[in-house]
């Protein structure tokens, strides 16, 4: 190797002198194995972001492949889970002696999970967006863990307006007649006996929660189970007929307005006790070529903003 290269992140001077809040790299491609409960190591092909402050005034830059190799470590010698996150953390400050005192890894991957079919036993590979975000300040770090759940959300007020229809027709149908059992059962076996659907739209909850500094293991899988469980109409792998046909009755069963979908999770985090927690709701509208959204944080103070 040559001695006498440059080196101008040491020598040269800034064009202009300031601090700076974050300077790093993005997009860049991590493959790594994931640690979190209740699930086997799983390789995961991430997008990193990794990033230190800048707080000596005059220094050139950072020192930008001192954080891609200490991410390239976690990549090939370690798995990730807290403990090396923090170990990369601190490996970003001290490697930035003098010029940073935070530091910063966020990591994007889709996880891919093993989902069970409704009713008939079957089973299916779902992946879910994740983001985790770690952060080193004043020697604390704090992690955030991202998730997307997808879910099929059926209009409360469609539904009602179809129930209306149904019953119109019920009273056409049926109007001099003496009812039978067995002609209404029949008749709402047919087209004209439902004689109007309610929209229901595919749509995403995305949550973000604040976890404790002191987390021994990530917990990702009981977070999208709580949230999948609350919504009761998680987007579905593998389906047979039955359970098809339970998804319909879960969807007539749970009918929202995206409006009903963010509380129902905001109070599903508040009894979970998060320290603070910030979500948006999106129903991607079949009525509209616009979306239904709703947001909302925990409102602490100094806390996720919406
Ligand atoms: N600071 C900084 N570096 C950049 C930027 N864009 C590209 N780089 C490159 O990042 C590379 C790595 O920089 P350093 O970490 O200082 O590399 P190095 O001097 O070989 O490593 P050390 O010996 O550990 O200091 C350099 O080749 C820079 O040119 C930028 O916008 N800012």
């Amino acid at each position: 190797m040559q001695t006498n290269m440059p080196d101008i992140a040491d020598t040269a001077p800034a064009l202009q002198t300031g601090k700076l809040d974050w300077v790093g790299m993005g997009e860049i491609e991590l493959p790594f194995i994931f640690e979190s409960r209740d699930l086997s190591p799983v390789t995961v092909n991430a997008k990193a972001r990794a990033f230190v402050n800048l707080h000596k005034e005059d220094a050139k830059g950072i020192h930008m492949s001192r954080l891609f190799l200490a991410l390239d470590l976690l990549s090939t010698e370690q798995q990730v889970n807290p403990q090396t996150i923090a170990q990369a953390l601190d490996t970003f400050i001290t490697s930035h002696e003098g010029l940073s005192d935070k530091a910063q890894i966020e990591f994007k991957f889709e996880l891919p999970l093993r989902r069970k079919s409704l009713l008939s036993g079957k089973a299916g590979w779902k992946s879910y967006p994740v983001v985790l975000t770690s952060t080193i300040e004043n020697n604390v770090i704090s992690y955030e863990l991202t998730v997307d759940v997808t879910y099929s959300s059926t209009c409360p007020c469609s539904a009602a307006l179809a129930r209306q229809l149904i019953q119109n027709a019920f009273n056409e149908k049926f109007n001099q007649e003496t009812l039978s059992q067995k002609d209404v059962h029949e008749w709402l076996g047919t087209t004209q006996g439902i004689v109007a659907t309610p929209h229901s739209q595919r749509s995403i909850a995305n949550v973000k929660v604040k976890l404790d500094s002191n987390i021994q293991e990530f917990d990702v899988v009981t977070l999208i189970n709580t949230l999948e469980a609350e919504l009761k109409t998680p987007v579905q792998a593998a389906v047979k007929r039955e359970d098809e046909q339970e998804f319909a009755r879960l969807n007539g069963q749970n009918l929202m307005f995206c409006e009903d979908a963010a509380r129902k999770i905001k109070a599903l985090l508040e009894a979970n006790n998060y320290s603070d927690y910030w979500l948006q709701i999106n129903h991607y509208e079949s009525l509209h070529a616009h979306d239904a959204v709703a947001i909302a944080v925990k409102g602490i103070k100094g806390g996720y903003k919406a």
